[in-house]
């Protein structure tokens, strides 16, 4: 993939979703990139390696959330792996301080290049495993916490709630739709409100998924 074809894809991706990028943000998505398919020739870090699919599953997935996420003044992505969805999100909304947190040390040190790379202010890449003691384990309360691939949602709806600031809010991204009946029952389970459900699909491949935001009652 050519860098014309990229930035192109880009923003056609970014229209048919409905979301908007400062115009710095795609040659830095592609510099992500590029520092994503290097590290990964050393380092496991994503199965997901070919440029229009990193393009698509990676990158304009995660800047799909932009609506759920905006206004938002911190964010934490639990299980972040290499950087998904929470470093596509800094770059588009760098106001917005990012902790990423990873259990494995390597995908860590790849956050941690990537940021420096990008010379992102207030962002940070954090070793630890997220179990519900956000103390103990370093792990920083955020106004905002967010995960993709991490946990299935009702084991995510136990962890979630200790690391949200007090008012602040939980993003679930959800490969598989749920209805909003069952969205609803889950987060009531467990003290916490269904704040909004949105499904989308990828803009090339039509794949579906589902965001869905929970508040602490
Ligand atoms: C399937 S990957 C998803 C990565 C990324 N969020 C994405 O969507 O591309 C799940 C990640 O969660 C990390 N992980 C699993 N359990 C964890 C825990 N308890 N605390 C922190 N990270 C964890 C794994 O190391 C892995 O990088």
């Amino acid at each position: 993939m050519d860098n014309t074809r990229f930035f192109d894809q880009l923003q056609q991706g970014c229209q048919t979703l409905g979301v908007s990028v400062g115009e710095d943000v795609p040659a830095k998505l592609l510099r992500l990139m590029s520092e994503l398919i290097k590290w990964n020739a050393k380092v496991n870090l994503t199965a997901i390696t070919e440029p229009e699919e990193v393009l698509e599953k990676h990158f304009l997935d995660s800047l799909a959330v932009l609506p759920e996420v905006e206004g938002a003044s911190s964010l934490l992505d639990l299980g972040a792996g290499a950087g998904f969805p929470g470093l596509p999100l800094k770059l588009a909304r760098p106001a917005m301080a990012v902790t990423l947190v990873d259990a494995v040390g390597k995908k860590v040190g790849f956050l941690k290049a990537a940021i420096a790379v990008l010379g992102m202010k207030e962002a940070r890449g954090l070793h630890a495993r997220a179990e519900g003691q956000p103390e103990s384990e370093g792990i920083p309360r955020a106004e905002l916490l967010i995960a993709r691939a991490f946990m299935d949602l009702p084991d995510w709806l136990n962890l979630a709630p200790a690391y949200v600031q007090p008012g602040g809010r939980v993003v679930a991204m959800l490969g598989k739709a749920q209805p909003d009946t069952e969205l609803h029952a889950r987060a009531g389970e467990r003290g916490l409100r269904l704040v909004s459900a949105r499904q989308y699909r990828l803009p090339f491949s039509r794949a579906e998924r589902q965001v869905a935001v929970f508040s602490k009652v």
